[in-house]
């Protein structure tokens, strides 16, 4: 079959766009109707982006939905899209279909947001209860080799729950989702972490380094890491903050509440370099999701 970027198509590509269907769902509406992946992705990218161009910025962006102009933005920007919470007008909260979720604090760059609320103390217990009998020493994913290692650099102890392995991690997973608007199929499987008094995770990035020689065996499963969200579980007597160095802020582990964060490239001016800071007194346990660019499975 011929594939041209014909103004037809064009046409149906932005008001897909406008009528606040994400670019994954237009990509993949395309790649139904025969389209080589590689090139809707281009034919995709460009029309957007033309469009965006040739157009009074603030006429189009208002027509689409906040996120998706935010997305759009995001690519203009030279990195890929991400997960975005929809704060248009700034809202105090954030309507994620079963729950109401507090924005407590949000910022530019690095793109930080602080969530209130996200998990009930029943689901944050729930959660613990079913992690506490897996847990192990943690392990990061080795660049180097694309393995995984045990690291200095994190006292934690980890486990990982399988992506929608119970009713619980379900809910918990479709209302993350919703919130970021990032399909469920792109994320990992939920991590729980386990930080007793002294322990820490280092100041480190989440997404995987493109110049170690194991980044592209772990690429091939999801693409990029593009935004983690850190929910705390429970609340550490003192210490405990998760850090973001960079801009000198410190987020408070508050059960039930999270902080998201958001990277268009694997790249430190992100400025998203953050770490868990040492426990205290006390215990604190987190579940952190990872977003991926493409589908994890
Ligand atoms: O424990 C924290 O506050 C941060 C956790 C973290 O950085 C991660 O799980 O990637
Ligand atoms: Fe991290």
């Amino acid at each position: 079959m011929t594939q041209v970027a014909t103004p037809a198509l064009r046409e149906w590509i932005v008001s897909q766009t406008a009528a606040g269907f994400a670019p994954e769902q237009v990509l993949s509406a395309m790649v139904t109707a025969g389209w080589e992946q590689g090139l809707a992705e281009t034919t995709l990218e460009n029309t957007l982006r033309d469009h965006l161009r040739s157009h009074a910025k603030g006429a189009v962006a208002a027509a689409m939905r906040p996120e998706i102009s935010a997305q759009l933005a995001d690519k203009q920007s030279s990195g890929v899209a991400v997960p975005t919470i929809a704060m248009g007008n700034s809202p105090r909260v954030v309507d994620v279909g079963d729950r109401q979720v507090a924005i407590l604090s949000s910022m530019a760059s690095p793109r930080v947001v602080v969530l209130g609320g996200l998990l009930s103390d029943e689901e944050c217990d729930a959660l613990i209860a079913a992690a506490r009998p897996r847990m192990a020493r943690s392990l990061t994913v080795e660049t180097k080799s694309g393995g995984e290692e045990l690291n200095e650099s994190r006292t934690s102890n980890g486990m990982f729950f399988s992506r929608g392995e119970s009713e619980l991690l379900k809910r918990i997973e479709a209302r993350i989702s919703r919130l970021l608007n990032w399909p469920v199929e792109n994320g990992e499987g939920m991590q729980v972490l386990y930080y007793g008094v002294g322990a820490e995770y280092k100041p480190h990035y989440d997404y995987f380094d493109p110049n170690e020689p194991g980044t592209p065996t772990i690429l091939k499963r999801g693409g990029q890491r593009v935004g983690t969200l850190v929910m705390y579980l429970n609340e550490p007597a003192c210490g405990g903050g998760t850090i973001f160095p960079d801009v000198g802020l410190e987020v408070a582990p508050q059960r039930g509440n999270a902080v998201f964060f958001s990277y268009d490239k694997p790249d430190p001016t992100t400025r998203t370099l953050h770490g868990g800071a040492p426990v205290v007194e006390g215990e604190k346990w987190v579940a952190t999701k990872w977003l991926r660019a493409g589908v994890f499975e």
